[in-house]
């Protein structure tokens, strides 16, 4: 099939388009980055998904897991050759790797992970940020030209999100000038690594380095894994793949023991600290550059959140103008469901929130190419704030995306100089929700802040206070994470340089977002604002009304991401809104339709039947 040409179109979702009072080519636009962007997008979405080497004969979900993982690596291979391919002819760039790695394309193809992704997003990121010159010179074509495949391994069985607990050694021997690497344990195994399972033949694996008998906190290292010509793991490798998970299970993502596997020196990544021949350690400026590639994979979850986001919304808001169920005047026929407002409230804050992370996402990736550079030059100032934009971001962003789609900064708040301490009478305009929201957010800080101290005083540690405040400061981090997006919509929207009729539109959506999160936070507001419950319900009523107002644009709205059939894989989704017979059409791929009768009615329902309980 071809992409989004419409066969006959359901006249529900016909009709829907034609109460569009924007130019959606022009919002498409917009949303790539210009019509050379969506030109170039259409593309590449032809090139990949009208490839009927990668579309699968038997659908993904129908097979075993080992399968799954066999079509999965048959699809790589080819969607890295085909990208190889674009990039021989001139036409490569970041965006090809963006598209294939991240939510949009890459997800059509490989719905359920791409068992080498971990190669592009962590193991030649982590060597180009912390390789010296050489290093990148020995691994970087390599690894670009795929000769090599790689992965990250830093998580253990025993230890995730504490990294600095990580038990894997890495012990220098300066008569050979290797690294003698051991896992003491069982919780010292690397578990988790995407690629590692069985794709993978070498890991940038992050161990503790001791040198000279004297112990210097984690470091990364190149470790090759398997051999290059047969793939066998290589002697004191014990490597496999984890097993089945709630999702990603064609990721591959595997578990790694070492046993005395010995490594060259410059095998460590030594652009920040280094170990000499002799086994002298020099230490870098600052031990946080270590965690750069971990930044690096957060900015682009704020992207893919925003891109799996536009899927879910796109299907549900035509599959809700498509559906008709009940009645809302009982002499009236079904209505479409999409005219009910609790069903408008699921979908259009939604709508607005894909928005609301991709401008975020925009301003995220900006900054963190600008503190890059920085970096470079030896200028660490920015990167604290970098990291905890980065963090609270792909937090909120990623647990809205994933309530839409399934069912911190620190202590140290940037609005101290606001003063907000006088009244702020209510205006229906998203200043008044930020100058609100940011007013709890200071004093949400301000609170827990003197609970930290009363902790103190009666006798706590600071880290215990801390803990036991923790509550208060995540709140806290979440608000401040909210008015950050809310904000970045905002100055976006203001600064827009688009027609009049988009404009109105993406105000609504700004003003839907902004009184979404007012009223998802107004616990906060009337805690610690002078917000009254009259109010809130004012918010409340201006809510509906957007809605009401967004209601004839949202199906335009979500055409606008252009998302291709193809892409979004959804028979409740597609551009032609035929529902029920893709529904019909994807149940005959069902392997249990192929004989009228399944062989386990002879086998246990026959005899069950039978047997008269
Ligand atoms: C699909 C997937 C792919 C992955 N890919 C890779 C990979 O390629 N390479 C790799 O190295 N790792 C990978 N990981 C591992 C990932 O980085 C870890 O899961 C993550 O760091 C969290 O560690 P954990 O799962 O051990 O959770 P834990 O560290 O055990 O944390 C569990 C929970 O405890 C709480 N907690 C822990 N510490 C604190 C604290 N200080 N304060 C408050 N609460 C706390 C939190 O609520 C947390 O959610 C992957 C994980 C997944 C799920």
């Amino acid at each position: 099939m071809s992409l989004n040409t419409p066969n006959k179109v359901n006249p529900d979702l016909a009709s829907e388009r034609t109460k569009c009072t924007f130019n959606t080519l022009e919002l498409t636009h917009h949303l790539d980055g210009g019509a050379l962007k969506t030109e170039e997008r259409k593309i590449r979405e032809k090139y990949f998904l009208e490839d009927p080497e990668l579309q699968s004969k038997v659908p993904m979900e129908y097979l075993s897991h080992k399968e799954k993982y066999e079509e999965a690596v048959r699809k790589a291979c080819l969607v890295f050759k085909k990208v190889q391919q674009l990039q021989n002819e001139g036409k490569g760039g970041m965006d090809n790797f963006r598209e294939i790695l991240g939510g949009r394309l890459g997800s059509a193809i490989l719905g359920d992970g791409n068992p080498l992704t971990l190669h592009f997003v962590m193991f030649i990121p982590t060597i180009m940020g912390q390789g010296t010159f050489e290093q990148q010179a020995e691994w970087i074509e390599k690894a670009w030209d795929c000769k090599i495949i790689g992965t990250y391994a830093q998580t253990e069985l025993g230890h995730g999100t504490f990294i600095r607990g990580l038990e894997t050694t890495a012990v220098y021997d300066p008569k050979t000038e290797e690294f003698v690497l051991n896992s003491p344990t069982l919780t010292s195994y690397k578990w988790w690594p995407g690629g590692l399972g069985h794709s993978a033949n070498y890991a940038v694996v992050v161990a503790q380095l001791y040198t000279k008998g004297k112990w210097h906190g984690i470091h990364p290292f190149i470790v090759q894994l398997r051999d290059e010509e047969t793939h066998m793991p290589l002697p004191g490798i014990k490597i496999g793949e984890i097993g089945c998970k709630l999702g990603m299970n064609t990721t591959n993502n595997g578990y790694l023991g070492f046993e005395n596997v010995r490594i060259p020196r410059t095998n460590m990544l030594m652009k920040n600290n280094k170990v000499l021949p002799d086994g002298t350690y020099e230490s870098s400026p600052s031990s946080k550059l270590t965690y750069g590639t971990m930044i690096f994979v957060r900015v682009v979850l704020v992207q893919d959140a925003s891109t799996y986001l536009k899927k879910a919304v796109t299907i549900a808001t035509r599959y809700s103008a498509v559906r008709r169920q009940c009645q809302i005047n009982p002499d009236k026929p079904e209505t479409q469901i999409l005219n009910y407002v609790t069903q408008q409230h699921k979908l259009f804050p939604n709508i607005a929130t894909c928005f609301a992370l991709q401008y975020a996402a925009n301003w995220l990736w900006d900054v963190y190419n600008e503190v890059n550079s920085q970096l470079e030059t030896g200028q660490l100032d920015n990167l604290p704030e970098l990291h905890a934009t980065s963090c609270v971001l792909k937090a909120v962003s990623t647990a809205d995306a994933a309530l839409a789609t399934y069912g911190l900064v620190t202590a140290m708040c940037t609005y101290e100089e606001t003063a907000l301490n006088h009244r702020v009478p209510f205006s229906k305009t998203v200043d008044w929700i930020l100058t609100v929201l940011q007013t709890a957010a200071v004093r949400k800080i301000e609170l827990a802040n003197k609970h930290i101290n009363d902790r103190i005083k009666s006798g706590q540690s600071y880290e215990e206070a801390w803990n036991n405040s923790s509550i208060e400061l995540v709140e806290a981090a979440e608000i401040h994470g909210r008015i950050f997006i809310v904000d970045t919509f905002h100055q976006y929207v203001q600064k827009l340089d688009v027609s009049d009729s988009l404009k109105t539109v993406l105000k609504q959506l700004d003003q839907l977002y902004a009184v979404s999160q007012a009223l998802k936070l107004s616990g906060h507001l009337l805690l610690f604002t002078d917000t009254t419950a009259q109010t809130i319900e004012k918010l409340q009523l201006w809510l509906e009304e957007l809605l009401a107002l967004i209601r004839p644009n949202a199906v335009s709205i979500v055409d606008s991401f252009d998302i291709c059939d193809a892409s979004l894989a959804s028979a409740l989704g597609a551009y032609d809104g035929n529902v029920y017979e893709r529904l019909y059409e994807a149940a005959q791929k069902s392997p249990l339709n192929t004989d009228p009768v399944n062989k386990s009615y002879s086998s246990y329902l026959k005899p069950f039947l039978k047997s008269h309980l």
